[in-house]
């Protein structure tokens, strides 16, 4: 276990119900546990498995088969489970939650998530939806890490008549955690997120089966003579197949969208490759060697721990 850090003007809360100890739900309460912002951390996951794992990994204070019994008296809840899970979930807390509880999630679509929780959710508590843009493709109670969130961004979608006192405690939170917090809208969030991460790993999906399948190259060639790009491919490719499952059906709508453009786009440039022209494509790679290098100026590239590679295991 990390030593405490000091998190200046961050009021503990009293009681932190996490709900789903897998990667993420683990490395809030790593990161919870090493900042002292929680005086008492109750853990549910409805495997058994992975709840003696986290009781073993020591990641609570309190373990719980069912959730309703975690979330009872709790001030914040954070849903940590795959995003086709979240209704169930909320099915299963609404009757235990204490009025003026906030109540939240990580999950990587939104839109979704709101339509699935809040039809159960009492109008007593707070929910302010949420997700950290960050990650790895591991999972399990494992896989968490205390530092995952810093310096990483937190997306907040609260409601248009959201209590800004309870917004301003949850930003308080994540920002203990060390992240970075911005609001939107839970559609805007899922058209952002479509492109940046989902299309991505559909598209490392993708490329991995289609090496697999390609009958003239064996899989130890794949293996050897993997290039960088190739192998930055596997590793997305290698996360978890439930979480990312539920992504693609529950953002639908943006993805297909998404998937749209780029295919036209994909059909350009296999035009331009088959003319010879060279113009077009070396244009192409200009603007988007452009664009890294403004990922990398605005620090997100070289600052964030590179938890994708250290955390191999
Ligand atoms: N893996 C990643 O890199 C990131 C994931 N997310 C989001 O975080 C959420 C959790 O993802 P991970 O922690 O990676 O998954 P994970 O697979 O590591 O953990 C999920 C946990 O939820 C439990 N669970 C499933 N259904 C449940 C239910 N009905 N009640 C109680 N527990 C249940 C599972 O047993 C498991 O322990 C997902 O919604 C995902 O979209 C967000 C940011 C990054
Ligand atoms: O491992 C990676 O590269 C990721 O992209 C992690 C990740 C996965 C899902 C999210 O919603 C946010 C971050």
């Amino acid at each position: 276990m990390n030593g405490t850090v000091e998190t200046k003007d961050f009021q503990p809360i009293e009681r932190l119900a996490i709900i789903g100890i897998g990667l993420i739900g683990a490395s809030i309460a790593l990161g919870a546990r090493k900042r002292g912002l929680a005086r008492h951390i109750a853990i549910a996951d409805r495997s058994p498995t992975n709840l003696a794992r986290a009781e073993e990994l020591g990641l609570g204070d309190s373990y719980h088969a069912g959730a309703d019994a975690a979330v009872k008296d709790a001030d914040l809840v954070i849903c940590c489970v795959p995003v086709g899970a979240s209704g169930d979930v909320a099915r299963e807390i609404a009757r235990g939650l204490m009025p003026g509880a906030i109540v939240s999630d990580v999950g990587s679509v939104k839109g979704s998530v709101v339509a699935q929780m809040a039809p159960h959710l009492p109008k007593s508590v707070h929910f302010i939806p949420g997700h950290p843009v960050a990650g790895t493709e591991f999972s399990g109670p494992d896989a968490g890490l205390p530092d995952l969130f810093v310096k990483r961004w937190c997306i907040l979608t609260p409601p248009d008549d959201v209590d800004e006192s309870a917004k301003e405690r949850l930003i308080g939170f994540w920002t203990a955690l060390g992240a970075m917090v911005e609001c939107m809208s839970a559609e805007h969030h899922d058209l952002v997120l479509a492109i940046t991460s989902h299309v991505p790993h559909l598209i490392a999906y993708n490329i991995v089966g289609t090496a697999d399948d390609l009958e003239a190259v064996t899989e130890s060639e794949v293996m050897k003579f993997s290039a960088g790009g190739f192998r930055d491919f596997t590793r997305i490719a290698a996360s978890d197949p439930t979480m990312w499952r539920d992504v693609f059906l529950n953002n639908r709508e943006a993805v297909i969208e998404v998937l749209g453009r780029f295919t036209e786009d994909l059909i350009a440039l296999q035009r331009a490759i088959r003319w010879g022209e060279g113009d077009k494509l070396f244009d192409l790679f200009t603007r988007t060697r452009a664009i890294r290098r403004g990922i990398i100026d605005l620090g997100q590239e070289t600052e964030a721990p590179d938890f994708g590679r250290g955390g191999e295991r």
